[in-house]
């Protein structure tokens, strides 16, 4: 029976999916796993026995990568899994900041009870008008899962797009409509567009990448759209670009002090991913992924840690290694396996930076005095024993 701790609460149809050999826990010290949206998990101590956490959800800025890694906690998030929710809320902002649509609501629900509200409508709309997407630059920061769905969608609205991503993957490229222009210089996206739209990680590399300087390039009148994180945003330099007009819109998904008192911003309770199917998606994945890391000693979809897939466990055992990245490690796994008379049917072995995984696939009892033997390989950060249950 694994135990999971769920930081924040998620789908039903996730909690579901892990199913009969499953368990909740209150004290997230007694868990095998972690689940998580947003909560910031930084400031926490990470528990001897934690496993892995998945986060259900795109982001992973409120989570230790290096630190998890370095303990052999796998951390997984749910890629692409609420991307149209997000998608739809952008062109939902691209559309607000056109015209004074919400100012024109609440116009009518002031007026509601006057019987000349029709009549007063009409000279009244003029003040909320605006302008339309259609014939529009719009400037897409990032084209991962969000990003690509974005260019694609206001590119069908007659909008001209200008996309920009340096690390750009084949899977994201092979679904990028034809007519996006791809630029290599944000600078150039910058200055160009009428609507500029961020879908990047926070990462130590593009904090703040949106700064006074780039901010200054914008095209005058611009609307600045993100839906990212607040933190790729230097927001003072933004507030005084919006005060002076030079910018003339900031949609965030991100309630700060400083967004929430913005002169001319739109600013939404991080609402991008809150949708009834968006968060089935990311249940649903995110436990999926719990089940064939823990049960199987897979990794997929991991943050911290590369991909292994041996399939699902159906005879014999695993053992599933953490070790350092260092010479000779593999050498002394596989001797001290093969000591025991251990046969090695499959193998996978990944690193990133100081930081690997080992998944042995053996024929033969893999008992605790094995494990043992692996444990006490100085190397040897964590090891464990997958028993195939069919
Ligand atoms: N508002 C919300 O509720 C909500 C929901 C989901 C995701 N998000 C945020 O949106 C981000 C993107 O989500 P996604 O699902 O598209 O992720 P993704 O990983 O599919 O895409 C991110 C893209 O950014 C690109 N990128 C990385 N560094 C870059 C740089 N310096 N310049 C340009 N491009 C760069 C990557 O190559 C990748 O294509 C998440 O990291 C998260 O912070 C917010
Ligand atoms: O869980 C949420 O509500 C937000 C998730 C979103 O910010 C993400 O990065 O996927």
């Amino acid at each position: 029976m694994y135990r999971i701790h769920c930081m924040n609460n998620i789908a039903r149809v996730g909690t579901e999916r892990l199913g009969a050999g499953y368990s909740f826990v209150d004290e997230a010290d007694q868990a095998d796993a972690w689940v998580v949206r947003s909560a910031n998990l930084h400031e926490l101590a990470l528990p001897e026995g934690l496993l892995a956490i998945a986060r259900a959800g795109a982001g992973v800025n409120n989570i230790p990568l290096d630190a998890c890694a370095a303990r052999g906690i796998v951390v997984f998030n749910t890629p692409g899994a609420n991307a149209n929710a997000v998608k739809e809320l952008v062109i939902c902002g691209m559309l607000l900041s056109c015209r004074d649509i919400l100012g024109g609501a609440v116009w009518v629900q002031e007026n509601a009870d006057d019987p000349e509200v029709s009549k007063r409508a009409e000279k009244a709309k003029k003040q909320f008008g605006g302008r339309e997407l259609a014939g529009k630059t719009v400037g897409v920061i990032g084209l991962g899962a969000i990003g690509a769905a974005v260019a694609n969608a206001v590119i069908d609205l007659g909008a001209e797009v200008m996309g920009y991503d340096p690390f750009l993957s084949l899977d994201s490229a092979w679904g990028l409509d034809r007519r996006i222009e791809h630029v290599t210089n944000l600078d150039a996206l910058l200055s160009k567009s009428d609507f500029v739209t961020i879908h990047v990680p926070v990462t130590n590399v593009t904090r703040g990448m949106l700064g006074a300087d780039q901010i200054a390039l914008m095209k005058p009148g611009a609307v600045l759209l993100n839906f990212a994180r607040d933190a790729l945003v230097d927001e003072q330099a933004l507030a005084e670009a919006l005060g002076d007009g030079r910018v003339a819109r900031y949609v965030s998904d991100f309630a700060n002090p400083a967004s929430a008192n913005m002169k001319n911003a739109l600013v939404l309770p991080h609402l991008g991913a809150s949708t009834g199917e968006a968060e089935d998606n990311c249940a649903v994945m995110a436990a999926t992924e719990l089940r064939d890391y823990l049960e199987n000693g897979n990794i997929v979809n991991s943050v911290n840690y590369g991909r292994v897939d041996l399939g699902p466990l159906e005879t014999g055992e695993r053992v599933a290694l953490f070790h350092e990245n260092s010479q000779g490690v593999i050498g002394e796994v596989t001797h001290a396996v093969a000591a025991r008379g251990l046969n090695i049917e499959n193998m996978s072995n990944v690193s990133r930076g100081p930081n690997a995984y080992t998944l042995l696939e053996v024929t033969g009892s893999v008992d605790e005095d094995v494990i043992g033997e692996l444990r006490a390989l100085g190397s040897i950060r964590r090891a464990r024993v997958l028993h195939a249950t069919k």
